[in-house]
């Protein structure tokens, strides 16, 4: 399949499909032909100058929001109209909104992710998460937007960096399609991706090191700690401190990545938002072949309790994301090490 269309592959996945199979591609379709548009706005960069300043609001999770934030929610938003969409969730917008009552899917969207690095030109993107909507007598949205991550039909994000991509999954294999400016389209370049069980790369903001519960420490310690340490062998760093480019990288070569819990105001539950984020990312590792928790549970097994809701986030290598767990609830993991490498801790020297 690898070289087939975006269109042609989700024409071939429902082609044995029922109707909400065909509502999905079409609702896949419309996001990516926003996203194409996305794409241009910001390879204009500093052409296009006003549109990278801060609006001077907030959005509903307290973020200083960029204008570049709220034009591509609207955008998003724009395009689902007449989809077949029930309700829709962003990032920037405090509570859903409501689409086409008769329809039987709801999207949840994190339309500029990574945006605070536009103008640095980094790579950015966009996350999403498609529900099946519940309805219910009062046209509520939030028994949509609240159910597990595990409900989710499809997650994807596009990612507008050296080369604009989708990585996407239907539930069965994560798909990478890259847009082809000769063909004006998205095209498969990695059919169903697998992430190498073991990691040799790990991905933290390690400037937050001092706010880290024991725990994350240690397990950085041990990484840092390289041949030498408990891990015998080297890790490598790195930090895009953009979630769609954090994983991106994952999904090609491997590697775990951490925004944990911290003790500074408003970290208590990580950065990351477990409905637009998290889930999607969670979705797309896991039909990868890696794994997802919120550093102890699996992520796509956790209830949410609101929309905006944040969650802390480890996602990669299958056997480095259970090493991390280890690290949290298994005593004997730090006591067997502790008189050891105890001391080793590099930022602790
Ligand atoms: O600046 P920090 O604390 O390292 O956080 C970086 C993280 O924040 C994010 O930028 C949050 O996403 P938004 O830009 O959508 O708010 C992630 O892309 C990235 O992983
Ligand atoms: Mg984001
Ligand atoms: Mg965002």
């Amino acid at each position: 399949m690898s070289g087939a269309t975006l269109e042609a592959y989700l024409v071939s996945c429902i082609a044995t499909r029922d109707e909400t199979a065909r509502d999905m591609a079409a609702v896949i379709q419309r996001l990516a032909t926003a996203a194409l548009d996305i794409r241009k706005l910001v390879g204009q960069g500093a052409l296009s100058a006003h549109l990278h300043g801060l609006r001077g609001g907030a959005n509903s999770d307290g973020d200083m929001q960029k204008e570049m934030d709220v034009i591509c929610d609207d955008l998003f938003l724009s395009s689902l109209q007449g989809a077949p969409v029930t309700f829709y969730a962003s990032e920037e917008l405090e509570h859903p909104v409501s689409l086409n009552p008769e329809a039987s899917l709801a999207v949840a969207i994190d339309p500029l992710d990574g945006s605070s690095n536009i103008d640095t030109n980094v790579s950015v993107g966009t996350v999403f998460s498609i529900l099946p909507a519940i309805k219910t007598a009062d046209n509520n949205p939030m028994p949509t937007f609240l159910q597990p991550g595990n409900r989710q039909m499809a997650a994807g994000f596009f990612i507008y960096g050296p080369q604009t991509a989708l990585v996407l999954s239907l539930g069965k294999g994560t798909e990478i399609f890259v847009f082809s400016s000769r063909l004006g389209c998205f095209v498969q370049g990695y059919k169903s991706v697998s992430i190498p069980e073991r990691a040799h790369e790990f991905a933290i903001n390690a400037s937050n090191y001092r706010h880290w519960e024991e725990a994350v420490r240690l397990y950085v310690d041990d990484c840092l700690a390289g041949a030498e340490g408990p891990r015998e062998r080297d890790f490598n760093m790195r930090w895009i401190a953009s979630l769609v480019a954090d994983a991106y990288r994952i999904l090609i070569r491997g590697g775990i990545f951490l925004y944990p819990a911290d003790t500074r105001r408003g970290y208590s539950q990580g950065r990351l938002r477990l409905v637009y984020e998290a889930n999607p990312i969670a979705f797309l590792v896991e039909n990868a072949a890696g794994a997802a928790t919120n550093a102890v549970s699996r992520i796509l097994d956790l209830e949410p309790e609101s929309l905006h809701q944040r969650v802390p986030l480890v996602f990669g290598s299958r056997r480095e994301v259970a090493r991390v767990t280890r690290y949290h609830v298994d005593p004997t993991m730090i006591g067997e090490r502790a008189p050891l490498f105890g001391k080793r801790g590099l930022f602790r020297a």
